[in-house]
């Protein structure tokens, strides 16, 4: 059965570099939660100490209503997932599904080869292994595969074995190591939707480390962002897109990566490159970013819009959208923005090109890097008469 997973003020430290911080999390049963983070933010150690492989030097971790803190891997009740596999070599896809249940339905006796033979009820448990065993085969469709050995497979066939030998044992939650990223860009696109049905079919509790947003936002219930050893932010794919709590959050989510342009305070107003573009009730902040996301970025201007004026640098064609690279005049800033093939149709390369964008539209970010929350209502909006930015006058 889905059960709940709750960490709390899980701390580590390697040596003098302390990769996790006071980290505490709360997964619903059932749930699919993603811990993503740039490479080296603690993610997989994380996932390490959920599942008993590491030790936590402070914090506590509960499973259900168990504290699993001291327990070791095997009595946790999860079953892992790794990126590389480890599967057995010698072993067919068969053996190598069955080694879960052979372990924790058959004595040490029974295990052996001939003296084991004779242990009682060892009949019995092989056949109710093989019935499992098949089962899971069955649903993950691997049925025609269970005598091969795992070198006469392929990689995503590797990928539905390792992910069989986990779901044999009903674990009360699934932790995932970037179990994707061994697969081509077609393969791993395919296996997220695989995943995300298998989640949805077997209802259970999944914990998934990548450092791919995109894997992130596509799969998963609620996404944890990680740096540096924290929780930068907790939420829903929606949330940390559209109400990103910091810049970088916003920095790391989305492709293209989202504009950020830099603005200064005047008596509470935003100005971008003398421009005002928002009215701060806060009287206390000098500078902060306006972050644009590409496809909030248009050709046409609609009233209200702030006008950047750059040149059009390059096209990238993606099929049903174009990904217009442009440099901002007096800048000498990269814009992106997100354009559909009829409208990229009308760019020149190397001409100047004016991209516009809703202030209400775009997020606020003090010099601190936490979001801010400009009050977009009619009388602010009637406050902001002129907004033609980076235009020569
Ligand atoms: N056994 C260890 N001894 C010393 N340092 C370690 C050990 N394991 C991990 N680290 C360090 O801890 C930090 C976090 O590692 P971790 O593997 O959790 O990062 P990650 O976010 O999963 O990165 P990646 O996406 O590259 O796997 C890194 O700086 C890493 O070098």
């Amino acid at each position: 059965m889905a059960q709940s997973v709750k960490l709390s003020g899980i701390t580590k430290t390697y040596a003098a570099h302390t990769v996790l911080n006071d980290v505490s999390l709360d997964i619903q049963p059932g749930e699919f939660l993603t811990l993503v983070g740039a490479s080296g933010c603690g993610k997989s150690t994380l996932l390490r100490i959920i599942a008993g492989l590491e030790e936590a030097d402070r914090g506590t971790i509960s499973i259900g209503e168990r504290d699993v803190s001291h327990l070791d891997p095997q009595k946790r009740d999860v079953a892992m997932v790794f990126q590389s596999y480890a599967l057995y070599p010698h072993m067919t896809v068969g053996e190598n599904i069955a080694t879960p249940l052979r372990m924790s339905r058959l004595s040490t006796c029974a295990r052996w080869p001939l003296v084991g033979m004779a242990t009682p009820g060892r009949r019995e448990a092989l056949a109710s292994i093989g019935k499992d065993v098949r089962a899971v085969a069955t649903q993950l469709q691997i049925e025609a595969l269970l005598g091969r050995k795992p070198a006469q497979l392929s990689g995503g066939q590797r990928q539905r074995v390792a992910l069989a030998r986990a779901m044999v044992r009903r674990p009360a939650a699934f932790l995932m190591d970037e179990p994707l990223s061994n697969l081509d860009a077609k393969l791993r696109v395919h296996m997220r939707t695989e995943l995300t049905e298998l989640h949805r079919q077997l209802g259970a509790t999944f914990i998934y480390v990548t450092h791919d947003q995109v894997e992130a936002m596509t799969m998963s219930d609620r996404i944890a962002l990680m740096a540096d050893g924290n929780i930068l932010q907790l939420g829903t794919p929606d949330e940390l897109y559209h109400r990103p709590a910091s810049l970088r959050v916003a920095q790391f989510i989305g492709s293209p990566t989202i504009n950020c342009l830099e603005a200064i305070v005047t008596n509470g107003v935003v100005q971008l490159i003398g421009v005002p573009v928002a009215n701060l009730h806060e009287a206390e902040h000098r500078s902060v970013t306006v972050a644009v996301r590409p496809e909030a970025l248009r050709l046409h201007a609609e009233p209200g819009d702030v006008t950047l004026q750059a040149t059009a640098h390059r096209l990238e064609h993606h099929g049903a959208d174009c990904f217009l690279l442009a440099m901002q005049h007096d800048q000498e800033r990269m814009l992106h923005a997100r354009l559909s093939p009829a409208e990229a149709s009308g760019v020149a390369i190397d001409q100047p090109i004016r991209l516009h964008f809703r202030p209400a539209g775009a997020h606020f970010f003090a010099a601190d890097g936490l979001r801010i929350e400009p009050p977009f209502d009619e009388s602010a909006a009637q406050a902001i008469t002129q907004r033609q930015v980076g235009m020569s006058a």
